[in-house]
């Protein structure tokens, strides 16, 4: 509230002080000026243009309309202004020791400020709750999001190509839903577990989802069959060289370690097996791929609590925390003091929200667990001003569709809202969720959604190039991939 009341301030003072002189120039004329621009050997009438910097910039600011741009326009008006009249003065101080610009610093830092922190949400701010409500965005978040090169036109058929050949970052993979009925089965048969199914054709016919608990259901009795170190290996193993074919060259794999702890399996068995497995591929496969913990929320506090303890002395095998399980009746808060402890420690935060939950879910992800990603996001469309703060705060979203449309979340994949989710400029991801019940892995999820909703080659680096910006890489690490990335794209459009 006084971050917002702060911002507001700053906003009319800026907006104010410059419209009077916008109003001097009204009523005297820009002829001064149109003089002075002249006498550089510029076309005079550039001049009038002080009209945008100092009546019409000033009046959206005043309203809270496209506030940043407007402010990033002031800045412009006044280094300007500074190059073309006050230059001699830059290096001086005034008749009363002040800096000779101190007036024409005072309106281009505020105007900076502004333009860095937008305009404050607030009952003035037109911004806050009408469609421009997205211009409160750092203008330059938008320049950043763009892909660094311009990407051509791709025909249909070479674009689906693309997407399967284009290196990317999984990012939303549990590694129990990459068991695939017969891993379920082979383990089974291997550990003496007896499972509730006659066999692989059986389990799979089970595969018809409703909703996500009937899913859920599922996916913990299937989980059920791992039990030794190995399990846990040949588990993540098997992922991640299907993942290096659908040239994923880096994965963060989601775990639930609260599902095998409570049939009496150990805490170093799961997270050592996983974490054998991600190092093997990395010296066999060239993939990069690093381990996220996640609790269970249709567990208590005091569950959770106990995980991350018996987790503790291995936390150099893992890079962060999620939520996932069950969501709607499971608001995240319930689990603020949990990931307070693990910020404390260092580690990265994800969570589920906004999957079939409202939008308020993924408010208090970001605010009572602070997490850096939002899994899944895609209610947060119902929400404007939700969408405004993940754009402005630059929140990835892992979202995938396979899981979405098989989970019901949509009727139909045509009626998916990734793309609106990227053309709002959100940090969106494609991810596979749990592609052994979902019907495909990371490309499948890429060339069906795009097939369905008839999005583009721009779309499809935006993706990619989201995913690595995304992860909890290091920036040299995200630079490299990045590059490849442009070269796979480059590649493409010149045998196209
Ligand atoms: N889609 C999903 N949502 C919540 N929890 C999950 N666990 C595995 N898949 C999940
Ligand atoms: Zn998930």
């Amino acid at each position: 509230m006084s971050n917002d009341l702060g911002k507001l301030v700053l906003r009319l003072t800026l907006g104010i002080l410059m419209l009077l002189h916008g109003i001097a120039k009204l009523s005297a004329g820009a002829d001064g000026i149109v003089g002075m621009v002249a006498s550089y050997g510029l076309p005079g009438v550039l001049g009038y243009l002080v009209y945008v910097g100092e009546v019409l910039a000033p009046l959206l600011l005043i309203v809270g309309l496209w506030t940043r741009p407007a402010a990033l326009v002031v800045v412009i008006n006044m280094v300007v202004a500074i190059l073309l009249a006050h230059m001699g003065q830059l290096g001086q101080l005034g008749k009363s020791g002040g800096w000779a610009l101190e007036l024409q610093g005072f309106f281009l830092f505020t105007a900076v400020a502004v333009a860095l922190l937008g305009g404050g949400g607030s009952a003035w701010a037109v911004g806050s709750t009408d469609p421009f409500a997205r211009s409160n965005t750092a203008p330059w978040h938008y320049l950043w999001s763009l892909p660094m090169f311009k990407v051509p036109p791709v025909t249909a058929e070479r674009l689906q190509l693309l997407l399967r050949a284009m290196p990317k970052a999984e990012l939303h993979i549990h590694i129990e839903g990459s068991l695939e009925p017969e891993l379920i089965f082979a383990l089974a048969q291997r550990n003496g577990v007896s499972l509730p199914y006659a066999s692989v054709e059986d389990l799979r016919h089970a595969y018809a989802f409703t909703n996500l608990q009937s899913f859920l259901d599922i996916y913990y009795a299937g989980a059920s069959v791992l039990l030794h170190e190995q399990d846990f290996y040949d588990m993540a193993r098997a992922y991640l060289a299907r993942a290096a074919m659908d040239n994923v060259a880096h994965a963060e794999i989601f775990f639930d370690p609260q599902t095998h702890t409570a049939r009496g399996v150990a805490m170093e068995t799961v997270i050592n097996g996983l974490h054998r497995a991600c190092a093997d591929a990395r010296s066999e496969l060239g993939i990069s791929a690093t381990l996220i913990l996640c609790f269970l929320r249709h567990l208590s506090e005091a569950s959770a609590f106990e995980a991350l303890e018996q987790a503790q002395p291995l936390l150099d095998k893992i890079v962060g925390v999620g939520l996932d399980s069950s969501e709607l009746g499971h608001p995240p808060e319930k689990f603020a003091r949990v990931f307070a402890r693990c910020r404390a420690l260092g580690l990265h935060r994800v969570a589920h929200a906004g999957e079939e939950g409202p939008p308020a879910y993924i408010w208090s992800a970001l605010d009572a667990l602070k997490v850096e990603r939002i899994d899944h996001g895609v209610q947060a469309m119902h929400d404007a001003a939700l969408m405004q703060r993940l754009a402005q705060d630059r929140i990835p979203l892992t979202v995938c569709p396979l899981s979405n449309q098989k989970l019901c979340v949509f009727p139909d994949l045509k009626n998916h809202n990734l793309r609106q989710l990227l053309d709002a400029g959100l940090c969106a991801t494609v991810n596979s969720d749990d592609p052994a019940y979902f019907g495909g892995y990371i490309n499948e999820n890429f060339t069906q959604v795009f097939a369905a909703t008839a999005m583009t080659a721009r779309h499809a680096y935006q993706l990619a190039f989201n995913s690595f910006e995304a992860s909890f890489v290091s920036n040299a690490d995200k630079r490299v991939w990045e590059h490849r990335l442009k070269e796979t794209f480059e590649r493409f459009v010149e045998h196209d």
